[in-house]
């Protein structure tokens, strides 16, 4: 047996790789991938996991502060050291042997080194001391390679070795003074983190705090960043930055104002890992985000597939969602579709279909683990207006559920639910307030499923929830 060619390989062993390869091989296929850093990718190691346990600790101590009873059981403050050890833990210590075991278990052959498409349907390897395998695919090559932190051409920025947000996630110090540029998901979770842990920050938050949530939500975490110390300057664009001997970053804004700190995180977006994977080869241009179609082929400029459609793009490298949780499910959806159309079975890639991904346009949802928390799902208002919608939306406050009072004294928090008045559904939802993040799915399957007004009636929520703001909602809005 050839053991250089698989069904399928796939370049990048991060959560979306990962998922589609299992998906290939449950579905009767062989599949290899390759990694060159661990496997896992950046969610495990880098980005979802440690960060969230980088935040929790705050939220929880935070939560345990605002229950009468509880609260007087709060003697002390953060344990820095300890939060750090857990988050080490949750990034398991940046070593991947759980899940190569999981690799192997699955049935999936990994190859440990930097990928290149060679050719159509041909990957070359180049793994440790400079030792090339080339492996040639049957059916299909997936690039899965993710996404690098965008690192802009500010004079003097890459020479001062600012942090990215791997870097932020990995801190083994907390520094004493932490400048942010950046206004979005990654520097509002960590502006969180940082301050909770001791950091004294000052966010340059040029476009504003989360631009793209529904406004009353990036301004309520705007407004609590700041009540927690952390000076967030939006408007503020960063002009030149030097780093001092003694280790001290200057940010010299546009205005001229200079800005000191120990650390500057850079948190503007993300950069796609398609530099150097061989895109050329196939007529591709190296550097930049794949397009794909529904069911994540590649597209060329005229929106075919590329040749006869042996390769795929799937998670942040196509730039559809940059989350984990959609990367996953474009993994099952092209796991699944890779193994129909090598089999000759029915596609089925329609809207909804089992193997489009559809929910990537209409129902993404996210929770913005900042304090407050975000969780949204669909479109804001705004976006809906820009899609064409004739909508109606309705606002609640969240402090005049019974449940949130309960939840925590002095809760505060708003919801808003977005709707389409032509087919009297739910096309976008919004919550902000402390623990929202659990209440987010009730709000994607009724975006997801479409469900009409007049039957979400008879979806009672339990009482006393915060999510008996569903109930306020209908109400709020009439039968
Ligand atoms: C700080 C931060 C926090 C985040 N928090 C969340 C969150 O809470 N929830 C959420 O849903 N999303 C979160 N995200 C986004 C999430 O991390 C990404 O959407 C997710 O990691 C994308 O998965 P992926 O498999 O597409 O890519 P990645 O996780 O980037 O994995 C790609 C893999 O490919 C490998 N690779 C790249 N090029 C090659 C090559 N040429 N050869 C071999 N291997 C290669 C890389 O080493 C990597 O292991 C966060 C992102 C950041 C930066
Ligand atoms: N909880 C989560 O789901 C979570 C957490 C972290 C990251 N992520 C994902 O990771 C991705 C990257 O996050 P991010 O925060 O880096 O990107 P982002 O796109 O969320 O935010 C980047 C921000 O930087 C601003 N900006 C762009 N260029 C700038 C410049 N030159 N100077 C100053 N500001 C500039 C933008 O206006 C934007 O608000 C996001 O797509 C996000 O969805 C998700």
């Amino acid at each position: 047996m050839d053991t250089t060619t698989y069904d399928v390989i796939v370049l990048g062993a991060g959560p979306v790789g990962e998922n589609l390869a299992d998906r290939v091989v449950r579905g009767g296929l062989s599949a290899a991938i390759v990694e060159r850093e661990l496997v896992g990718g950046e969610c495990s190691y880098w980005a979802c996991m440690p960060t969230k346990a980088l935040l929790r600790s705050g939220a929880a101590l935070r939560a345990a502060r605002q229950v009468p009873g509880a609260r007087e059981a709060v003697t002390g403050d953060l344990d820095v050291a300890a939060v750090l050890r857990r988050r080490d833990a949750f990034a398991s210590n940046w070593q991947d042997d759980g899940q190569v075991a999981w690799l192997e278990r699955a049935g999936i052959a990994l190859y440990r080194g930097h990928g290149r498409i060679g050719a159509d349907r041909v990957v070359e390897v180049t793994g440790a001391g400079g030792v090339r395998t080339t492996l040639t695919a049957r059916h299909a090559v997936v690039v899965a390679t993710g996404s690098g932190a965008l690192v802009p051409d500010i004079e003097g920025l890459r020479e001062a070795a600012p942090w990215t947000s791997r870097e932020a996630v990995a801190a083994q110090e907390i520094p004493g003074r932490l400048a942010i540029i950046g206004g979005g998901v990654v520097a509002s979770e960590m502006a969180t983190a940082f301050s909770a842990l001791g950091s004294s920050v000052t966010m340059l938050a040029r476009d504003g705090v989360l631009p793209l949530a529904e406004p009353f939500a990036g301004e309520r975490v705007k407004q609590s960043l700041r009540d927690n110390g952390v000076a967030v300057r939006v408007g503020a664009e960063a002009g030149s930055v030097e780093r001092a001997g003694d280790g001290t970053v200057s940010v010299t804004l546009t205005t001229g104002e200079r800005i000191e700190a120990d650390e500057l995180l850079v948190a503007i977006g993300r950069t796609p890992n398609t530099q150097d994977i061989g895109l050329e080869a196939v007529g591709l241009k190296p550097g930049a985000w794949l397009d794909v179609d529904s069911t994540m082929r590649v597209v060329g400029e005229d929106g075919a597939p590329l040749g006869d459609g042996w390769l795929y793009a799937a998670g942040d490298v196509n730039h559809r969602v940059l989350l984990t949780h959609q990367g996953k499910y474009q993994a099952r959806a092209a796991g699944d579709v890779l193994v129909a159309r090598a089999k000759g079975e029915a596609v089925d890639d329609g809207p909804w279909g089992r193997h489009a991904t559809t929910a990537d346009e209409r129902a993404v949802p996210q929770v913005v683990f900042t304090e407050p928390e975000i969780a949204s799902v669909g479109l804001t208002a705004v976006a809906a207006e820009a899609a064409g919608l004739r909508i109606r939306v309705v606002d609640y406050d969240l402090a005049a559920v019974a449940g949130s009072g309960l939840h925590a004294e002095g809760y505060q928090g708003h919801a808003r639910m977005v709707v389409d008045e032509d087919r009297k559904v739910v096309v976008g939802c919004t919550f902000v307030g402390p623990d929202v993040a659990e209440m987010l799915h009730a709000a994607t399957i009724a975006v997801a499923g479409k469900v009409p007004l007049d039957r979400l009636w008879h979806a009672v929520p339990a009482y006393p929830t915060v999510s008996e703001v569903w109930l306020r909602f209908l109400e709020a809005y009439g039968r």
